[in-house]
């Protein structure tokens, strides 16, 4: 009930069309009222044996066809109207819900499945519009017929009328009970629904590992365990429907027994008309539709509830994340960067980073070194506001990044990652992704500069060749210079590189590091990677160990000094 008040209050820009179509519902389900009236009146008109039958019946039957003309173009005038406002809220809700999304921080999405959080968009949304333009108006329409039919039953024959609500309380006992277990199991189906969904996604998407550890068998096991499990939720709905449908078209028989028992009965004592008891039947299944079809509609209310409780759950989330009140926007900044007594962990047990303090001058390059572990791509993360610290600060330029808008933010950052993710669409549109307006001269330059651009003009259509969703159809080193491309053009003032050029070979690595230490020469760079031999020339050098910071200084102050760095440094060069 709540969400569905929830639903109704959101749809506000849309109320017109639902009043429209309120109006409709009503216009022709008081037209549908007419045709047991009609046959009354024709069975009352043939029993007193009325001298004008046929001009009569000539009258009713216009009547009747304009009744039911009505009845026809209000149904469907209102089905429309309530989708044209189900639909537009649909599509409105699937935009908030995926702006939601796109917001959330990155601890979000470690602890949520692709594939659930997929299902919430393109099919538990859609539940908004179950309850808009099928629950809600069939609730109306029910009302409205349950109190204009039992008014017209009270109209024949006032002693009928009340022993034709004798099984209502059976009935209505009957449609609580269900609507009381239902409710639980629906939501149970749209859990197992949301975890199939993500298990399929999450084996469609490491399929290769899965045939490469032959693992088939094992993942179809859990499919086939979780599409049980959801065909048995299912199941148990379903159990309450087809239990408790027959249950109500027998009370709802027996109902209708009463009253022509009782009906006969009056019918020859002569207090009431044989024409009445005609018309009494046929409102008298009328009158029960509403009260039967209630359950099924408590039932649909309940599944459709679920899903969009899932949707509103996304939505209602508050994220670890959050952009201030009153934001500044940061301009374009020269980019220095500072740690202030930073203090952070994933969970409260395990802490990563305890009280670092650190200092990375504008247009220096730095690097971050450290066993693997220890903490660097989460400084890098940090610096992005992907999390913020639970103590400390980080500050760009002075300014604290919580303070600023994180949009201003990111727009000074570009990122290099070890997993490149390249996006459906052509080679051209993925170097260009975050600089649209980019002229094609300099996504040209770009891709020169990661040394990119010969193998691009190899590939079948050069820059026009589309690459698959995760750029498959090109090989690690080529998805890595893509990236470094695209964040090239970017041109920001601080550039990350966390493990940039690992997947490349050790001859493509040294002409592209030439072209990053080009790029690094104007900006402010902070660069994590494995291969020693890289950020020798770094301007300075960062070694994390344990929960903090070990050393800092220059390779070869460093290497005097022979601490961790010279440890691995030794390693790495054998
Ligand atoms: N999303 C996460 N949730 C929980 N723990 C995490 C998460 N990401 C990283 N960690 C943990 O935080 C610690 C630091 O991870 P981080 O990725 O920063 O290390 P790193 O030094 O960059 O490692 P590598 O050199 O292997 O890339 C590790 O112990 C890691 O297991």
């Amino acid at each position: 009930m709540e969400t569905a008040i929830r639903i109704f209050k959101e749809a506000r820009k849309y109320w017109i069309f639902l009043i429209a179509g309120l109006l409709s519902l009503i216009i022709s389900t008081a037209a549908g009222f007419y045709m047991p009236w009609a046959l009354r009146e024709l069975t009352g008109l043939a029993t007193e044996g009325s001298a004008d039958f046929g001009k009569e019946a000539l009258r009713i039957g216009l009547f009747l066809l304009f009744t039911t003309a009505l009845q026809a173009a209000g149904s469907s005038a209102s089905g429309y109207l309530n989708h044209y406002a189900a639909l537009n809220y649909v599509a409105d809700l699937r935009t908030r819900l995926y702006s939601k999304l796109q917001h959330m921080s990155l601890k979000y999405f470690h602890k949520s499945r692709t594939g659930d959080l997929t299902g919430r968009v393109v099919s538990d949304s859609l539940d908004a519009e179950v309850l808009l333009a099928h629950v809600i108006p069939d609730f109306a329409s029910n009302i409205l017929t349950f109190i204009g039919v039992g008014a017209l039953l009270f109209t024949i024959n006032w002693r009928l009328a009340f022993m034709s609500l004798i099984t209502i309380p059976i009935l209505v006992w009957i449609t609580i009970w269900q609507s009381k277990h239902v409710s639980p199991v629906w939501k149970e189906n749209s859990k197992v629904r949301g975890e199939l969904a993500g298990t399929v996604q999450d084996n469609l998407s490491g399929i290769k590992e899965i045939q490469i550890f032959n693992q088939q068998k094992q993942e179809e096991l859990k499919v086939t365990d979780l599409s049980k499990r959801h065909s048995m939720a299912y199941l148990r709905a379903s159990f309450f429907f087809e239990t408790t449908y027959p249950l109500l078209a027998f009370v709802t028989a027996l109902g209708t027994v009463l009253v022509i028992v009782y009906g006969g009965h009056l019918v020859s004592v002569g207090s009431v008309s044989i024409a009445d008891i005609v018309g009494f039947v046929m409102y008298l299944s009328m009158f029960y539709g509403p009260v039967k079809s209630f359950s099924g509609l408590v039932e649909r209310a309940g599944e459709a509830s679920a899903g969009c409780r899932r949707v509103f759950e996304v939505i209602d989330e508050i994220s670890d994340v959050k952009e201030a009140e009153h934001v500044t926007v940061l301009p374009r900044v020269r980019g220095e960067i500072q740690l202030q007594n930073l203090s952070f962990s994933y969970n409260e047990e395990i802490p990563v980073l305890e009280n670092v303090n650190l200092t990375i001058k504008a247009g220096h390059t730095v690097a971050l070194v450290g066993t693997t572990g220890v903490g660097k791509s989460t400084i890098a993360n940090l610096v992005n506001r992907f999390y913020d610290p639970q103590k400390g600060a980080v500050l760009v330029d002075g300014v604290d990044i919580r303070e600023v808008s994180l949009e201003s933010l990111r727009d000074n950052i570009s990122m290099v990652l070890q997993d490149t993710f390249l996006f459906h669409g052509t080679v051209y549109e993925n170097i260009a992704y975050g600089w649209k307006e980019a002229t094609r001269e300099q996504v040209i330059a770009a891709a020169e500069a990661a040394n990119a651009h010969t193998f691009i003009e190899a590939l079948e259509q050069g820059y026009e060749t589309q690459i698959g969703e995760r750029g498959i159809r090109l090989s690690g080193g080529q998805k890595q210079r893509l990236s470094i491309a695209r964040a090239i053009l970017r041109n920001s003032p601080i550039l990350i590189l966390d493990e940039a050029t690992s997947a490349l070979d050790a001859k493509t690595e040294a002409e592209i590091q030439e072209a990053l230490d080009e790029v690094s020469k104007e900006r402010t760079t902070l660069v994590i990677a494995h291969r020693l031999s890289t950020i020798r020339h770094a301007d300075q050098i960062v070694v994390l160990d344990g929960t903090g910071i070990a050393q800092t200084g220059t390779h070869d102050e460093l290497i005097a000094q022979g601490g961790p760095y010279a440890k691995l440094y030794e390693v790495s060069k054998n």
